[in-house]
């Protein structure tokens, strides 16, 4: 398969580790020294056991006219997503099919302003991925591959058969899902519970739960998720929510959230698609939102302080 990734950073970089020794693919990206570092070492994997491995993949900067593609995967930021798509429309033609694993909600939307809502895959991805510097990244946690169709039809789920045996081909263990609004939901209240409250502490994400203070706080955030989620048609049981969020601080014990990452690297973070679209949502329903939007508002204050970081 022809396999264009939009954002070669911690997660476009660790899919195209999967994917480009079975597939044709090319990593899209804005920074021009990433790309030349991609080019010129490849790209190399950390595990959680210090191994490394280097897997070499073709890099362009993003706008680059590279043809026509079977997928293309969105891996940028979603504040992103809306400019990384408009740049690459040379990506895509009549049968090309999108796919976003991104966090937070919205980018369905920026994307579908470019392709047919039936040709558009959605999903989320389980693994923590942190960039390392140039060209390397640490894998600190693995999991499912989530993806179902944004509009469903037979044609949207004969698609989405096509990927994920794509995927699965290359070693990522992947899920149909023919509802996803479920999924997406759970891992925006994971989001919600862990991105902000560790990116403020400066913390990995396994202290959210070894922390009992931070693990109060975050039940407190999931907990208004769990009652905006119900308003807005699905149902989580409190303690269910809470096994989902604490079994992602395990199994991603090591890693850092990708939010943490923005911190440290001084870039706006996607704090409005995650607790601001909670937060959102409950002035619209009618259910305060306290902790999230204090998140929204600590984070937004984070980012102006920048430049005295
Ligand atoms: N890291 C993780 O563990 C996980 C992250 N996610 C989600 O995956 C998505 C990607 O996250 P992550 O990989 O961590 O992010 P990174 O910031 O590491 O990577 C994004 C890359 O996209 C580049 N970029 C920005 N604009 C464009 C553009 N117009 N065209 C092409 N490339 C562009 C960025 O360059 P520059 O730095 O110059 O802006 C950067 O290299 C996010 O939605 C995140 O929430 C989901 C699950 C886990
Ligand atoms: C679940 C978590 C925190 C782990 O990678 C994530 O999705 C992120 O870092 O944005």
């Amino acid at each position: 398969m022809k396999i264009a990734i939009l954002g070669a950073g911690a997660m476009g970089s660790l899919y195209a580790s999967y994917l480009a020794p079975i597939h044709d693919v090319t990593l899209l990206d804005s920074y021009e020294p990433q790309v030349e570092k991609i080019n010129a070492d490849g790209i190399t994997k950390i595990e959680n056991d210090r191994t490394e491995t280097t897997f070499s993949v073709n890099a362009v900067l993003s706008g680059t006219d590279i043809g026509i593609q079977d997928l293309v995967i969105v891996f940028v930021k979603g504040i992103h997503t809306y400019e990384a798509m408009k740049e690459n429309l040379g990506l895509l033609g009549p049968g090309t099919l999108v796919m976003t694993l991104q966090n937070g909600a919205g980018n369905n939307r920026d994307i579908a302003q470019f392709v047919p809502k039936e040709r558009i895959i959605v999903g989320t991805s389980s693994h923590n991925s942190v960039s390392m510097g140039l060209g390397r990244f640490y894998h600190s946690g693995c999991g499912p591959t989530n993806i179902g169709p944004d509009f469903l039809c037979e044609e949207s789920l004969r698609d989405v058969k096509l990927v994920a045996a794509a995927l699965e081909e290359s070693g990522l263990d992947v899920n149909i899902m023919e509802d996803i609004q479920k999924v997406l939901w759970q891992k925006l209240l994971v989001n919600c519970g862990i991105n902000a409250l560790s990116t403020l502490m400066q913390c990995k994400i396994g202290e959210i739960f070894t922390n009992p203070f931070l693990w109060d706080l975050c039940k407190k955030i999931v907990y208004e998720c769990v009652m905006v989620a119900e308003a807005d048609g699905t149902y989580f049981d409190r303690k269910e929510a809470l096994q989902i969020v604490r079994h992602v601080c395990e199994n991603d014990a090591e890693g850092y959230a990708s939010m943490y990452q923005d911190r440290q690297n001084k870039r706006i973070t996607e704090i409005d698609r995650i607790n601001g679209v909670v937060d959102g949502l409950g002035r619209d329903y009618g259910i305060c939102t306290p902790c999230n939007h204090m998140l929204v508002t600590q984070i937004h204050a984070m980012e102006q302080l920048y430049p005295n970081l």
